[in-house]
């Protein structure tokens, strides 16, 4: 019998609309690239259609293969767990179906040479004429638990930093890990650069490309004698495209193996030993598939920060399933009422024993636990950065 091929994209999804429709640009990217195949997208979170989606219309389009890949940037939770667990619960209730998985877009050069246009494109844009050798690049990665992850957006700076020849570089995350873009900004603002490039290597916009602008602004705010540039993320660029389109060959070739060499939980990587053999499940089934029911109503299309500032001024997220600040939240025990009424309760288990339940939109109760991020109270990471709720 002959295989009929199909392609499955699996993104990550936001609450902004803004992003849910540069994401789905994106896929229209990659979709041309495969003109004799069906092809679909999917959100793991916050969107419509969700994986599940996708992966229904391929079958109903009749593919006997599904070539899925993740539209991740590094190996993290969502690329090693998240996505996994959707494609196999989809797998063993659909045994006529093969469903390859593919790797993440990982450090490779066609992504440095998008990275590097958008790093460019500030500076082409900049009104001053500041040499390279007085101006700092910040590179700002999304930040996660997984040490993997965080230390490949390190490698993205050094090639640029080297690539470029800037004076100086540096890295900092938007949550989960340290350092915040807050603290790493001071302490950029600290060495003496004329310039500093803050680079957000994220796909698409959302809340979190706005929160890195934001807190940008801030800074600066507090040091007029330095210019701060904001660079574009990397969107829909041609070479992300490249990128991906090759993540689907990979596969086919039988060449998208994953690097476990530095994965914490199959080798002892230092500070992570504990993690060694955990079980790699997902603790996405909760927020996917929120479509317009997790869409944002505060801002039109491309995030504008209100949702921070009703987080901050104590309110709850418009549509706050609790889960929205937990990286930064495990140090406050509360309980939060949630307008659907149904129970969850989610305990984050790390060492000084704190955890906090709450309620959110779900049809059914369960439990599920976070692995303690070892530094989550380090003092440039999210505990010590009091957002106000
Ligand atoms: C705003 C928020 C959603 C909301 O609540 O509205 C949001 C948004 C977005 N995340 C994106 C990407 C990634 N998110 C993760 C991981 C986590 N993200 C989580 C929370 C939140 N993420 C909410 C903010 C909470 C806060 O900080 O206040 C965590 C804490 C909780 C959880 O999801 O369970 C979990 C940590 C798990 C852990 O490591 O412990 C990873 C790493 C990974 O793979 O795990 C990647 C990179 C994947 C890659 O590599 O590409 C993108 C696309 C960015 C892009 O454009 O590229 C958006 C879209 C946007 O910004 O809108
Ligand atoms: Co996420």
């Amino acid at each position: 019998m002959s295989e009929k091929l199909g392609l499955m994209i699996c993104g990550h999804g936001s609450r902004n609309k803004g992003a849910v429709k540069q994401f789905a640009q994106l896929a229209e990217g990659l979709t041309a690239r495969f003109p004799d195949w069906p092809v679909e997208y999917g959100y793991l979170e916050f969107a419509n259609p969700v994986i599940h989606d996708g992966l229904n219309k391929l079958r109903e389009a009749g593919c006997t293969r599904v070539l899925a890949v993740p539209g991740m940037l590094f190996a993290a939770g969502h690329a090693k767990n998240d996505i996994p667990s959707v494609l196999n619960t989809y797998q063993a209730m659909h045994p006529e179906l093969t469903i390859s998985y593919g790797r993440e877009l990982a450090v490779d050069t066609r992504m440095v040479k998008a990275a590097a246009d958008r790093v460019q494109e500030a500076i082409d844009a900049a009104d001053s004429d500041v040499p390279l050798h007085e101006t700092l690049l910040m590179v700002v990665g999304r930040g996660a638990s997984d040490p993997d992850a965080n230390s490949n957006v390190s490698k993205i700076t050094r090639m640029l930093w080297e690539g470029f020849g800037f004076g100086w570089a540096e890295t900092c995350y938007s949550g989960v890990t340290f350092p915040l873009v807050g603290p790493g900004l001071e302490h950029a603002a600290r060495l003496g650069y004329k310039r500093v490039i803050v680079f957000p290597y994220f796909l698409f916009t959302g809340v979190l490309v706005q929160r890195i602008y934001s807190t940008t602004d801030e800074v600066a705010a507090k040091h007029p004698e330095i210019e701060f540039l904001k660079a574009g993320y990397l969107n829909d660029h041609p070479q992300v495209i490249d990128t991906m389109a090759d993540r689907v060959q990979e596969i086919l070739q039988g060449a998208n193996l994953m690097n476990c060499q530095m994965c914490k939980y199959r080798e002892q990587v230092l500070g992570f030993e504990a993690e060694v053999g955990l079980a790699q499940e997902s603790h996405h089934h909760h927020v996917e598939g929120l479509g317009a029911e997790a869409e944002c109503k505060l801002c039109d299309e491309i995030c504008t920060g209100a949702c921070e500032k009703q987080v901050q001024a104590g309110g709850h997220h418009h549509h706050d399933h609790g889960h929205h600040h937990h990286d930064h939240s495990h140090d406050h025990g509360h309980d939060h009422a949630h307008h659907h009424g149904h129970s969850h309760d989610h305990s984050h288990e790390h060492g000084h024993g704190h955890s906090h339940g709450h309620g959110h939109g779900h049809g059914h109760d369960h439990d599920h636990h976070h692995h303690p991020y070892p530094h989550a109270d380090h003092p440039h990471g999210p505990r010590s950065l009091n957002r106000g709720d």
